[in-house]
Parts: C-alpha cells; structure tokens; sequence
C-alpha cells in the first residue's frame, strides 16, 4: 500500500519513460521467426509481458540472450521447432495468446497454454478457435479455480493454405496481426478478411504492417462494399531474415504523464519527457490531437529528443472525442477529460471493455470515487459506448484507496490523477504495474508527488 497526493512545489519536472510494448512485441516475435541467424533488438521495453512472450517464443525453439535493454535472439534452422514441451505462461496477456496461439496452430504438436482465470471473461479463446480451426489446427479449453488452461493441437508447419482466412475483428484487432505474424508458415499470399464491417485498433495492424514491410513483406489493405476490409501479406516461406530492431518510447506511457500536466495549472507546470522518439502509431497522434481539444499542449523537438506537455487552457465548449483508434490511450483520456473543467463525452470506445478488465466502466467508476463528475455513456440497446464528464468545482476530493483489479491501464492513470486531488489517494496493491511501466512511481515523484510507502506491503 502506498499514498499519493501532491507535493508543494506543483506538478512539474523532468521524466523518461519506457520504451514501446507493442514495438517490443513484434520485434521479439519476428526475431524469433527468422530463417536463421542473430536479431537484436534494442532499447527493448522489459515488462512481465514482453518477457513472458519472449520465453514463450524460446519454447518453440528460439535462443535468446538479454542484456540490460538489449535482446539477442537467435534461430538456428537445424534444430528441430517442434511444439513446446512445458506448458506456456500467458498470464493475464491477450496479445501473447493469440500470437503464440497462431504459432502453435502452425507448430507440429499440441501446445499447453495457462492463463491467469480473468481470460476467461474476454473473447480471446472463442476467436481464436476459430480462426485455428481454419488453419487446419485444435483449440481446446478448460478452467480451474486457478487458472484458464488452453490446448492447441498443431497442424504443422506448411506454407500452402489458399483460404482467405476470416477473422473476428470487433472485439479486438489482435488476431489480424496474429495471424499476420505467421504468415511465412501459412501461405506465400496469405489473405485475411474481417468477419464483419467494424474492425477495431486498426492503428496495431498498421504497425504490425509497417515491421512486416521492414522485413521485405508486402502486404496490403483494401475495402470493398462487397468483402469489407481485407488484408494480404506476400512472405516468403520459412521466416523472416534476421534483423536489427531499435524499439521507440511507449506512446501509451506518455498518456500517464498527460493526466498529470491536466492536473496541473495553465501556464505554470511543465512536464518534460526526454529521451522521447515518437512512435508512428496513428494512436499516438489522434491522442495529442484529442488532448489538444482539452487544453493539453504536447510539444516535440526531435533534436532535443523531448516531448513538452502542459496545460495551455481549458476547452470553452463541449468536446466530442472519438475513441476508436486510441485503444490503450481510453482510460488517460478519461482522466483528462475530468480534469478539463468542460462538458467532455468520449465515444465509440466500447471495445476497451474487452480488455483485461471492463475498462470503460471501471475507470468511470474510480474517477468517481475519486470526485470526479463522470458518467458512462450507453447506446439505445444500454450497451457501454464510452464516457462523459462535467465541470468540476476545485479539484476533485481524493482521500480514497484504490484495490487492485489486475489492470495496469486502470492503476496508472488513477495513480496520475490522484496527484491533482484534494486529500492523498491510496493505492493498496501495486502488482499490475509490472506489465508495463515498473518505475512510474518515481517518475511521479520526479513529478512533484509526495508518495508516502510508510504501509508499502507489496
Ligand atoms: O497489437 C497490439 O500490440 C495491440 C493492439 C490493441 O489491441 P485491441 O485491438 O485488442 O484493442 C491494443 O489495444 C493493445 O494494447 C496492443
Ligand atoms: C495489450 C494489452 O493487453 P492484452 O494484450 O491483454 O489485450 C495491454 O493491456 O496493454
């Protein structure tokens, strides 16, 4: 258990964040499914994750060494990449599922995987059953008190599937880039169509298309009133060449430190991100566009390397925001928007429901218990579409404790936003934040917070 409040000297100050997950994740993953030879990536960001995924990616017969921030992975062509022979740790990582879950339709054997029981709430195995049953392979599940055990009976490592693979894209974009991923052991023109018109995180497949294309893959896009959206990745069989990766700053870490500049005073309080490299994602900039309409200034110098955010002001009319395509961003903006003294509504932004926990809803819950005037917004069916918040008097009046729920992108907003807030906010476990940012508390520290671990238990 820790406290939060703010400290006199205001909310300012000089802060890093970590490096990129989903940058991370996909260097890790076509590192490991290289024709032969050595990748590295650099810059790497280190989470529960990223490390889970990549000793995932060792059980299927990839050699990786880590220094510091820096990964070497090896592939060697003569040793055998049967299915792996321990069970495969997921965790709570819906991402590394569906990857490896692709790779081990693709694998020789039956793969085990166990993950933690809240996977059993998200349309993670039903999806990707069927999506392996498409590829020829077998997905079974079965849940205990403890844990979520997924099986995947293999069907071999082939390049010669002609189907056009049909994909659910609603609930999440993961399983377009899954199956993206594995491409050179599925077909030399693999053709992807989304299941039904809505597809969403479309700015993850973007990535997931731009690292392909890095590597010599064409791959394509197209929209037809017919098929819908359709995608097409042209690999060549057997892997992907070795490469060097450099990994940017997580765009999604940034969001944190956005909460704590709308915490702070037009005009007086700057936090500064140094060592920052702008990540490309299309989320990264709709969120600056959307904090701008807030009164959230981010300001980049790419010869500083430095991102500067502050508050220039407040929005004197009601904002509409649109909350498709910034996924992981969802809950930060939430905070923000609480924090922008307007009339703020942010929708189409259900999907983030499907996340490690029912984000939308449980965000809205605790900046309400913070003080925050915020309520959930529904569509006609009562189905939860997003979020709107009202003018606060003052600042919003903290002296709660927040529990844990698992989910990193609800602790850590919740703890940037506790700075702004009237009595010190606690904080009872501290577990989730491990998958993606370990050393946020000091950099709010670094920040001005006053965090008191007097009662640190964990
Ligand atoms: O491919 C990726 O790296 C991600 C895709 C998105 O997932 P969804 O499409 O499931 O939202 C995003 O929210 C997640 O944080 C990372
Ligand atoms: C990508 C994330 O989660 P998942 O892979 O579990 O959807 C996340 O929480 O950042």
């Amino acid at each position: 258990m820790l406290s939060i409040q703010k400290g006199v000297r205001g909310l300012a100050g000089m802060v890093t964040a970590p490096a990129s997950k989903p940058h991370t994740q996909r260097a890790l993953v076509t590192g490991a499914l290289a024709r032969s030879g050595t990748s590295t990536v650099t810059n790497a960001a280190w989470s529960r994750e990223t490390r889970l995924l990549l000793a995932g990616l060792n059980q299927f017969g990839a050699t990786s060494t880590v220094d510091g921030d820096r990964a070497s992975i090896t592939v060697d062509p003569d040793a055998a990449s049967a299915s792996p022979i321990r069970k495969v740790d997921v965790a709570g990582s819906a991402f590394t599922l569906r990857v490896l879950g692709v790779l081990a339709a693709v694998s020789g054997g039956t793969t085990h995987f166990r993950a933690t029981r809240g996977m059993m709430n998200r349309p993670v195995a039903k999806h990707l059953g069927a999506l392996t049953h498409q590829l020829g392979a077998v997905l079974s599940t079965y849940g205990t008190d403890s844990e979520y055990a997924i099986s995947i009976k293999g069907r071999g490592r082939r390049c010669d599937q002609q189907a056009t693979h049909v994909i659910d894209t609603v609930d999440s974009s993961q399983l377009v880039t899954a199956l993206m991923l594995s491409a050179p052991f599925i077909s030399e023109e693999l053709r992807m169509r989304a299941a039904t018109r809505r597809v969403v995180g479309a700015p993850y497949i973007a990535l997931t298309r731009e690292v392909l294309g890095a590597l010599g893959v064409s791959t394509g896009l197209a929209h037809s009133a017919q098929h819908g959206w359709e995608w097409s990745a042209a690999a060549e069989p057997g892997g992907y060449p070795a490469s060097a990766y450099q990994i940017a700053t997580d765009f999604t870490s940034i969001t944190y430190f956005a909460v704590v500049a709308a915490a702070g005073e037009a005009g007086k309080h700057e936090v500064v991100v140094k060592n920052f490299t702008l990540s490309g994602l299309e989320s990264e900039d709709l969120f600056f566009r959307a904090i701008a309409k807030l009164g959230i200034g981010a300001v980049y110098d790419p010869d500083e390397l430095t991102l500067r955010l502050r508050r220039t002001g407040y929005p004197s009319e009601p904002v509409v925001i649109d909350g498709s395509d910034v996924p992981t961003a969802v809950t930060s903006l939430a905070a923000i928007a609480a924090y922008s003294r307007g009339a703020v509504t942010v929708v189409n932004c259900g999907h983030v429901n499907n996340h490690k926990t029912r984000r939308v809803e449980l965000i809205v819950e605790t900046l309400a218990r913070m003080g925050f005037d915020i309520c959930e917004v529904r569509d006609h069916r009562g189905a939860v579409i997003g979020f709107h918040t009202e003018p606060l008097n003052g600042a919003p009046r903290g002296g709660i404790v927040i529990g844990d729920d698992g989910d990193h992108r609800i602790l850590l907003p919740a703890m940037a936003a506790a700075v702004g807030a009237s009595n010190p906010v606690g904080f009872s476990d501290l577990h989730s934040l491990i998958d993606s940012f370990p050393e946020f508390v000091e950099q709010l520290e670094a920040l001005g917070a006053v965090v008191d671990r007097t009662q640190t238990s964990s």
